[in-house]
């Protein structure tokens, strides 16, 4: 098994307060690691640190590695990050957007191309020509996956993904991401759907305000079970 996400004592504060603390963990390749804790417990903040947004006050984030910082292009370059809302251009089609934003990245792909990216990530060849406008949650987040496949990245960082879902929604979105976990991607995931993340994930980070307070193994534990996890933790 090889590492790609590493986290090192890692640590951020905001003056008095300490948002995450002492943070140490190792994810591999091929893993969904999937954070629950409750408003404010430091999951956001956890990828915010590894994506680079946020420095870290001390201890380290590593990818494949490499250390984290704010301006260290080569980990960007083995990431994608997919927020609660994904942002695309409403006036664009699917396919519009995926190209656009595949060149921001530096990719320069054919119609096909980008075609099998989005089929890839679960979104019907009918809608690859319509306005996002006229998408629901479900499908931009489709697109957002077909962006991270674009960009080759290794590793999709993915905040709150399932929320605001309907069941049916839920259910393809795991089941690609089961898909592409398969194939060796990480996917690392704040989330507050304990079911889901049984369902999906292959450990489970329970945080409580900035630490990491459980980290459990989805074998072998039921969502009852660890919803009264949870509670007790919380
Ligand atoms: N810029 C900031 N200045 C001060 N405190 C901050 C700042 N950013 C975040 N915090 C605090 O850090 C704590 C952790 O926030 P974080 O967003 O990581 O929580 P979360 O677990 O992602 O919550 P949610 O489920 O609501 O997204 C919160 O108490 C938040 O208010």
């Amino acid at each position: 098994m090889s590492i790609v996400l590493e986290a090192v004592q890692l640590t951020k504060t905001y003056q008095q307060y300490t948002a995450l603390r002492e943070l140490s963990i190792s994810i591999n390749a091929g893993e969904i690691f999937c954070l629950l804790g409750q408003n404010g417990a430091g999951k956001t903040t956890t990828i915010n640190l590894f994506l680079g947004f946020l420095a870290a006050s001390s201890g380290k984030a590593l990818i494949k590695g490499v250390e984290v910082t704010p301006d260290n292009a080569a980990t960007k370059n083995m990431i994608a990050y997919i927020p609660e809302v994904v942002q695309l251009y409403g006036n664009l089609s699917g396919i519009e957007n995926l190209d656009f934003f595949s060149r921001l990245a530096g990719f320069k792909y054919s119609t096909e191309e980008l075609a099998t990216f989005l089929n890839k990530a679960g979104l019907q060849t009918e809608a690859h020509n319509k306005r996002l406008g006229a998408y629901s949650k479900g499908m931009r987040q489709k697109v957002g996956i077909a962006i991270a496949l674009s960009k080759n990245a290794d590793v999709i960082f993915m905040d709150e993904p399932t929320s605001g879902l309907d069941p049916k929604a839920t259910a393809e979105f795991t089941a690609i991401c089961k898909e592409l976990a398969a194939e060796g991607k990480t996917i690392f995931m704040a989330t507050h759907d304990i079911f889901n993340a049984v369902n999906m994930g292959s450990r489970i980070g329970i945080m409580k305000q900035g630490s990491l307070v459980h980290v459990v193994n989805t074998g072998g534990i039921t969502a009852n079970e660890l919803q009264e996890l949870y509670l007790e933790t919380i």
